[in-house]
């Protein structure tokens, strides 16, 4: 069997290689020639996977994305042409929890806020919207959740409408791309939206770049009253607008679900999939695949204040790192897609395991910590 994998897919060999021969391609201009003969196809979301890409292929079997977003895959193109199909639910969605709690302390820090006690709205409340409520609930913040699709299923959670929630201190978006049905994504942030908005608040956008409207973010950056942007993603990905750079408080090459167990997952959920699909057992356990963590254990002597708090979440990430490599080097697409190809390496909290008294927040928060 022919398995043809995107190269930005770490350890894949070790899941993949005992089906067949491996092929690692960049998965931006992956071609049709180059998959003709493909029996699985691996991707992430930069390869768009529709009648052009699998246009000289008459033998794939399945396609899996590493990732949560599916908008770069046409699934009705799949199903007819009988070719199974999977994504990776969830598999990032602590990574992206991880970045925006990153993001709120630096900005707490930057504008001297008491994160406890702020509102902060979430647009689409799945796997990521729900990760970064929980955190944000246990930093004290009053969360308020919009979700129509949700609301209506009746989850046992309150839900608040999108003007609502777009009026509170801090509004992070987390939503798939959607260009039509009940509630479409697309500019979901429009340009009057955008307008009415109160120069404090801060936006987070760590979802897909065209539900902002980047034009008109950029001409209330411009003005008077600008807002407090943490930008992920970008209309037009890899060709940014690049002039909204400089109007941000963070930006960053869409990496926010680059952590190493967040890659993982998605290729470990691509390979329970085939082993269900072609009916064979799953003999690699996840484990087996992450690394120890280059710093993997503390000891606090007292119990875990603000301060030490940040300093422990920014010892294993900190969003001021991607932001300065991303404001040194974005020069244009190329460099984008060389950012993220060459990721420094970021482990998620629960690669750090803490000791010491009174660590109930840090548990929430989903360090590693353990009782003496
Ligand atoms: N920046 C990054 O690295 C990453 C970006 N993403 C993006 O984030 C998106 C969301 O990821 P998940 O939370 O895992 O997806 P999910 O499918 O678990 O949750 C998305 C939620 O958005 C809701 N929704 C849809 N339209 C809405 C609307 N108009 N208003 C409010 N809510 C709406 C859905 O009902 C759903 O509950 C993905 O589709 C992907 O595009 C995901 C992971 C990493
Ligand atoms: O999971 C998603 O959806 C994402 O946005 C990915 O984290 C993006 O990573 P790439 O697929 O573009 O490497």
């Amino acid at each position: 069997m022919q398995i043809v994998i995107d190269e930005n897919m770490p350890l894949v060999e070790q899941l993949f290689a005992p089906f067949g021969q491996i092929r690692r391609l960049p998965g931006r201009t992956m071609s049709a020639e180059q998959i003709a003969d493909a029996d699985i196809l691996l991707v992430r979301s930069v390869t768009r996977v529709d009648a052009g890409l699998l246009a000289e292929n008459r033998r794939l079997r399945f396609v899996g994305t590493a990732t949560i977003g599916t908008d770069h895959i046409d699934q009705s193109l799949l199903a007819e042409r009988g070719i199974a199909f999977a994504s990776a639910p969830g598999c990032n969605r602590i990574s992206v929890g991880e970045y925006v709690v990153s993001a709120l302390l630096i900005l707490a820090e930057r504008y001297q806020l008491s994160l406890a006690g702020m509102t902060i709205g979430i647009i689409g409340a799945g796997n990521t919207g729900s990760a970064v409520a929980e955190r944000a609930a246990a930093l004290g913040m009053h969360v308020c959740l919009c979700d129509p699709f949700k609301a209506q299923q009746g989850d046992g959670r309150d839900y608040v409408d999108y003007e609502v929630a777009l009026g509170c201190d801090v509004v992070s978006f987390h939503v798939p791309l959607t260009h039509d049905g009940l509630a479409p994504t697309w500019h979901l942030l429009d340009a009057q939206r955008i307008a009415a908005l109160h120069p404090e608040q801060i936006l987070i956008n760590a979802c897909r770049g065209d539900v902002w409207d980047n034009a008109a973010l950029l001409s209330r950056q411009q003005g008077a009253a600008p807002l407090r942007l943490v930008m992920d993603v970008w209309e037009h990905e890899p060709e940014l607008m690049s002039a909204l750079i400089p109007h941000t408080e963070l930006a960053t090459p869409h990496i926010a679900g680059y952590s190493l167990e967040g890659k993982l997952r998605g290729s470990y959920m691509l390979y329970e999939a085939w082993c269900q699909l072609s009916g064979q057992p799953v003999t690699v356990p996840f484990s087996a695949l992450l690394p120890p963590a280059p710093l993997s254990a503390v000891s606090l002597g007292t119990s875990c204040a603000d301060a030490q708090l940040k300093a422990l979440v920014h010892l294993v990430y900190d969003v001021r790192r991607d932001d300065a490599r991303f404001r040194r080097f974005y020069t244009d697409a190329a460099s984008f897609d060389w950012m993220r190809k060459h990721y420094l390496e970021r482990r998620e909290w629960s690669s750090l395991a803490v000791t010491g008294p009174d660590l109930a927040l840090l548990q929430r928060l989903g360090f590693n910590v353990v009782t003496p």
